[in-house]
């Protein structure tokens, strides 16, 4: 196995395609699997439409089907280029990697079955690139009863170790769906997803103007928010349950739906409402942290959305950031977070914990692919 500059941390790549089904980032760090030091190098390989559009067709399969294994390889390609263009990018080979957290696609989530899927061919990814990969991160969780995400709260809590942040501190996800890590004093942290993030946002764009998002907010800023839907939207039981708990891209997508259709809304008012939905639900959360958290800081593509943002800030009357304002790069945090869960993998520590997935005991997971090549 590679190893990083110090004996047990280790260069890992970490790829992560969320549900927004935007592309693959990929990102570089060294991690020991505690301490983590990014290297701020990455890339981001966006799907060509007709690939996104297949891998739309795969979600709420809950089983593979063959289609579905044609996606996985395609979309495994793409995981490909990214690890060459990040080599390539930084000058580094193959031999300089000892691993790639590889995440795949969740086309289904559903862990109250027992079911969570995560779409993708690691031991492809292992072979051509000659790099041992570590995938399979949600099952072990799911099948020792917990919800087998969010994931990135054992990174988040690494990073904002070193942040010098007052606690207790928030780090907020807003991708397709939205998430949020409360972290207290010393190891005390917990974790849920919040509610829908953007994704219903993106699907009302691509719909009404064929672009799949709001750039910067604009076009919600310039609507009013329909308040009696966002109501409705706040009656799903989801917000009163008890986290940690966690959610299917698709998750009220339904309900969210016939809500902004009976209401009539148009293009900018509906973009309104729903980025007003997103953070509706993410309010709803404080309601479930043991404190209030003294300040936010927010990653993912959501945080582009200066609508989102400022509504958010308002509402939670404490100040949200970037957390580029901490240095780290928001775009990358969820493909970093997959490198640093691969290294605890290969270092046997606990991935997922009673307060982050809910599972009854800290849990190790994920499935380590060697390639052939190596062997
Ligand atoms: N400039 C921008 N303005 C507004 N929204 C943006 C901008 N750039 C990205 N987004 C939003 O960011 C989202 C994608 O973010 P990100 O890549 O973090 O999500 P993801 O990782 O696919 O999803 P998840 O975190 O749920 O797995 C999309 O929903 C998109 O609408
Ligand atoms: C099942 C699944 O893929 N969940 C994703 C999704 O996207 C955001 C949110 O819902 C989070 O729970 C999770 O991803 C991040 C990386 C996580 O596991 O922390």
């Amino acid at each position: 196995m590679t190893q990083g500059r110090t004996p047990g941390w280790i260069t890992a790549i970490g790829m992560m395609s969320g549900t927004s089904l935007d592309g693959v980032d990929a990102a570089l760090i060294e991690t020991d699997g505690v301490e983590v030091r990014r290297l701020d190098q990455s890339v981001f390989v966006p799907y060509a439409p007709e690939l996104r559009e297949r891998m739309r067709a795969c979600f709420g399969n809950r089983s593979a089907t063959n289609s579905e294994h044609v996606v996985a390889d395609d979309l495994t390609q793409v995981h490909v280029d990214a690890v060459n263009m990040l080599l390539e990018k930084t000058s580094m080979t193959p031999g300089d990697i000892g691993v790639i957290g590889f995440h795949g696609q969740t086309v289904f989530h559903e862990p109250a079955s027992g079911l969570t899927r995560q779409i993708g061919t690691p031991d492809m990814l292992a072979d051509k690139t000659g790099i041992p990969v570590v995938a399979d991160f949600r099952l072990a969780d799911v099948a020792a009863g917990g919800e087998g995400a969010p994931l990135a709260p054992v990174y988040h809590a690494a990073l904002m170790k070193s942040a010098g942040v007052e606690v207790p501190v928030a780090v907020l996800n807003i991708g397709g769906v939205s998430n949020v890590t409360w972290i207290g004093e010393g190891d005390d942290i917990l974790a849920f997803d919040c509610g829908p993030g953007n994704a219903r946002l993106d699907d009302w764009m691509l719909r009404h103007t064929g672009n799949p998002v709001d750039l910067n907010g604009a076009t919600a800023a310039s609507g009013k928010g329909d308040l009696m839907v966002e109501v409705k939207f706040l009656e799903d039981p989801y917000f009163d349950r008890v986290p940690p708990k966690s959610l299917d891209r698709e998750d009220m997508a339904a309900r969210i739906d016939s809500l902004v259709t009976e209401a009539k809304l148009g293009v900018s008012d509906g973009a309104a409402t729903l980025a007003n939905c997103t953070v509706a639900a993410i309010v709803a959360g404080v309601n479930h942290l043991p404190v209030a958290p003294k300040s936010w800081f927010v990653c993912g593509g959501g945080r582009h959305n200066h609508y989102v943002m400022e509504t958010l800030a308002s509402r939670l009357g404490v100040p949200v950031r970037s957390v580029d304002e901490l240095d780290w790069d928001g775009d990358a945090v969820e493909a970093e977070c997959f490198g640093y869960l691969a290294v605890r993998h290969l270092h046997g520590l606990p991935l997922s914990f009673p307060g982050t997935t809910g599972v009854p005991a800290p849990c190790c997971g994920g499935k380590l692919y060697t390639t052939k090549k190596a062997a």
